[in-house]
């Protein structure tokens, strides 16, 4: 059994500290007699009496009971539930303190992991006004006071926080969220209760096209049923007339996953558009697409200045969702090939290339991994590779295949920057060079950050 004896702090007890740093989530670090607490809504430098909540092996977390002096970093939270919630758990540090915190995050894991302390790490791209950027929202439906409740989970739990304001969010979503609420309130449909596996609605999606002002509505449900559908679709346009599609996705399993497998179309097509760099995308409600569209196409032209391309090149854009990126680059390359894993996506890419009149692109549909073995194998070349992985980064065996093909250039995008660095160890051991690593703010008020790195060929 686990003792706590020899830890230098008690669980419940107070004490006074000063924070000394911030983990990469943004929770204050304090140390007592070396043992360090993790503190939400601390900044360093700032001195606070703490409550000690839980204690671990080699860390533990506090709380904050009394904030005895400020950081020059703070600034007035818009709601305390959005830390608690996560939703904006960086909202009480200044946003270039946060472009700051960021391009250390990067600069840190480039020391720490990949190795390359003399590499250096660009200022972060940040916005103007870092709020009401997100283009799409995932709200959870319970039943609060009686009522079907709009709002987000408490971190690490499912306990409903009811929220009509989440400012991080493009404001004509949250009143789409309310306004469609509004309307399953009125016809009784039953939100979801998670314990006894009862009750229908268990979240509403909405998307927007930040160009278009098309809007996308999923109402995810735990059946098939939805009563009564002539009336809530009718109502749902009315309130909100700015809808081209509303999809009814549903999820019969117990899961933390939001979308189900199946879904109806209950009004227009399973799809919305919005713009990007110039070209017009069709989204359907299961693909990926960048949720903050003006940093986006920061980030997207960042990707071609390192590309710099002529006009002669071939190029292979691994993880290319819905082609955004991909389209971007062929207008600058003599060929770009897409690989993508989620098969509408790719038929989402391929009608966004024709919608925009390119036809120097081709795609193709499985793991990358799978796909760049393939072709290095079938010694087909490359002079530029984009990869924009999820979060877990790259798969060894497609590090291995790109070893083999040696494309002269890459660009990688990616949004966790531990699993970047890892991946960049392997890739500079192989022979490629690290030549420039830009941090991008797609998320302001939350502690992800997106960065993109320029490789080449030592040999080239
Ligand atoms: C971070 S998103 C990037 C999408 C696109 N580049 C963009 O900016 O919109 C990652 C994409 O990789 C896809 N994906 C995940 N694992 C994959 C794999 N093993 N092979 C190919 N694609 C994968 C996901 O479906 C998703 O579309």
């Amino acid at each position: 059994m686990k003792t706590n004896q020899a830890l230098p702090v008690k669980k419940n007890e107070q004490y006074t500290v000063t924070i000394e740093d911030l983990t990469f989530e943004g929770l204050g670090v304090a140390k007592i007699n070396g043992y360090p607490l993790f503190i939400e809504n601390a900044l360093p430098g700032e001195k606070m009496d703490i409550k000690v909540l839980k204690t671990g092996k080699s860390f533990g977390y506090g709380k904050v009971l009394k904030q005895l002096t400020s950081s020059e970093d703070r600034v007035p939270v818009k709601n305390d539930n959005y830390t608690r919630v996560g939703i904006a758990p960086l909202q009480h540090i200044r946003y270039q303190a946060q472009l700051d915190f960021k391009k250390q995050q990067v600069e840190n894991v480039m020391k720490r992991i990949a190795k390359m302390p003399d590499v250096p790490v660009l200022d972060t791209l940040g916005m103007k006004d870092p709020w009401g950027y997100r283009n799409k929202a995932q709200i959870p439906v319970r039943k609060i006071e009686g009522q079907l409740t709009t709002g987000f989970f408490r971190k690490n739990s499912h306990d409903l926080v009811p929220i009509e304001n989440f400012y991080i969010q493009d404001p004509k979503i949250d009143q789409t969220i309310l306004a469609v609420r509004d309307v399953m309130r009125k016809y009784g449909v039953k939100p979801y209760n998670e314990k006894e596996n009862i009750g229908n609605l268990r979240h509403i999606m909405v998307r927007r096209g930040y160009y278009t002002g098309e809007i996308m509505i999923v109402l995810v449900t735990r059946t098939a049923k939805l009563f009564p559908k002539s009336k809530i679709i009718p109502d749902i346009l009315e309130a909100v007339p700015e809808t081209v599609s509303i999809v009814q996705n549903i999820n019969t399993k117990r899961t933390n996953t939001i979308l189900g497998n199946d879904a109806i179309v209950l009004h227009g097509e399973d799809h919305y558009k919005d713009k990007l760099m110039g070209h017009t995308f069709e989204i359907s409600h299961r693909s990926f697409y960048q949720v903050n569209p003006t940093q986006t196409e920061k980030l997207y032209q960042k990707v071609l200045d390192f590309a710099d391309l002529k006009g002669d090149e071939t190029v292979i854009d691994a993880y290319c969702g819905i082609g955004t990126i991909t389209l971007a680059l062929a207008e600058k390359a003599k060929k770009v090939y897409g690989i993508e894993i989620i098969e509408p996506a790719v038929a989402d890419a391929k009608l966004n290339a024709e919608m925009n009149g390119i036809d120097n692109v081709e795609y193709q549909v499985g793991a990358s991994e799978d796909i760049m073995l393939e072709w290095s194998k079938e010694k087909r070349e490359a002079d530029l590779l984009v990869v924009d992985p999820p979060r877990k980064g790259l798969e060894k065996q497609f590090i291995d295949a790109v070893l083999q093909m040696q494309p002269t250039k890459m660009v990688y995008v990616s949004c966790n920057p531990a699993t970047l660095a890892r991946d960049l160890a392997l890739l500079a051991e192989g022979g490629y060079d690290v030549k420039q690593v830009q941090p991008v703010d797609l998320f302001p008020q939350t502690p992800h950050v997106e960065t993109i790195v320029l490789l080449q060929r030592a040999d080239s």
